[in-house]
């Protein structure tokens, strides 16, 4: 493989509820190079949601490491850590949720901006992201003025301008209704092909699942429960 944007090795994850643990994770590998994406499947509470905030810092693992774009992490949690974490998902790691992340008081284009600024990149490409998501002629709308399918979009210029190495999505077209939920999917795996970041796709939609090029099953890989 080329060389790796994200290392997985041996990653455990499991919380208390009601005072019994839960696993979730157990001895979890994978790597992921540029361009390369990865579907990751699994019955609700299999671990999707878990996995995708352990790849960005905002859930600690029990066990194993975790390796972005040569920053390793491991079980142990310190400022340096902390700051790296933010550091990459400043920079590196783009996250898309179910319902975009706009910020409300902010035009599409003025949130298209602050992401961008954020991630270090000079003003002045808003438009052309936005364009490219179709959505060009939304530019001076507030996040309330526009559709789910528009608002997604937008979510998604965010991210592309940051030009991130990897973007964690989770669910992304979860909320949108079937045509409109293929329109946007279209957008991410178009963009994800020119920018050639690595993707990874939590999803319950097989069909979405299946546009990636590997596969994961958390289903497959354990019961899950309560131990
Ligand atoms: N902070 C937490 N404390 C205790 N248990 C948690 C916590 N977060 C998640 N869990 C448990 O971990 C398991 C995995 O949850 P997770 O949200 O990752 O599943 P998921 O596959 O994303 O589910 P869904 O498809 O319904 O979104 C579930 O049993 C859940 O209840």
């Amino acid at each position: 493989m080329a060389d790796p944007v994200l290392v997985v090795e041996r990653l455990s994850k499991r919380f208390s509820s009601g005072g019994q643990p839960v696993t979730v994770l157990t001895d979890l590998s994978f790597n992921l190079a540029k361009g390369e994406s990865l579907a990751v499947v699994g019955r609700s509470g299999s671990g999707k949601s878990t996995l995708l905030n352990l790849l960005c810092g905002l859930q600690v693992p029990d066990k194993g490491n975790i390796t972005v774009t040569g920053e390793s992490f491991s079980e142990s949690v310190n400022s340096d850590s902390d700051a790296r974490w933010t550091e990459l998902r400043r920079r590196s790691i783009g996250v898309v949720f179910q319902q975009a992340n706009l910020m409300p008081a902010l035009s599409l284009e003025d949130n298209v901006r602050l992401r961008s600024h954020l991630a270090g990149h000079a003003a002045g490409h808003e438009r052309g992201w936005l364009e490219r998501l179709g959505i060009g002629a939304e530019a001076d709308r507030y996040p309330d003025q526009v559709s789910g399918g528009q608002a997604q979009r937008a979510a998604l210029a965010m991210v592309f301008a940051m030009a991130p190495a990897v973007i964690l999505a989770d669910e992304p077209t979860g909320s949108l209704d079937r045509n409109t939920a293929d329109e946007v999917a279209d957008c991410l795996f178009a963009m994800q092909r020119d920018s050639g970041c690595a993707l990874v796709l939590a999803t319950h939609d097989r069909e979405l699942a299946s546009r990636c090029d590997h596969l994961l099953d958390l289903s497959a890989l354990h019961l899950g429960g309560t131990d």
